[in-house]
């Protein structure tokens, strides 16, 4: 089963919800974990089910990066705020580099999200 990681920053929750909500139906097929609140609210607005860890900055990005550790993601988007200064940055950073060590699929923007979507749509007809 394919597994995605979705994560937004408050400034963001908005476009990650319009993003999922355009994809939802492949969404639908995969198992998706998000951080605290990201979960929550993309459970409020769409179908889809979400695994939801705790809140970024109570060590939400921690627990999702301590499974792309275990090699159990096949996929993060997450959109940060590039703008806003997080309490919690260096948690940020430790997920971001996390990915770069095993190679996990990540995307911070929208842009890069829809061609993670597209290459694990690929990847599953294959
Ligand atoms: O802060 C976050 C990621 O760093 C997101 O956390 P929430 O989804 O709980 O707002």
């Amino acid at each position: 089963m394919t597994r995605v990681a979705l994560i937004a920053h408050d400034e963001k929750k908005a476009d990650l919800i319009d993003f999922v909500q355009q994809h939802e139906a492949q969404l639908a097929d995969y198992e998706l974990i998000g951080t605290g609140t990201t979960g929550q609210r993309l459970m409020e607005t769409t179908d889809l089910e979400v695994d939801r860890q705790a809140s970024g900055p109570l060590g939400g990005d921690l627990m999702i990066g301590g499974q792309i550790a275990e090699g159990r993601l096949d996929g993060l988007i997450f959109l940060r705020d590039p703008l806003t200064a997080q309490p919690h940055e260096p948690d940020v950073s430790a997920l971001l580099r996390i990915c770069d060590v095993h190679d996990t699929p990540l995307a911070t923007n929208l842009s890069s999200a829809a061609f993670l979507l597209e290459g694990l749509k690929r990847k599953g007809e294959s």
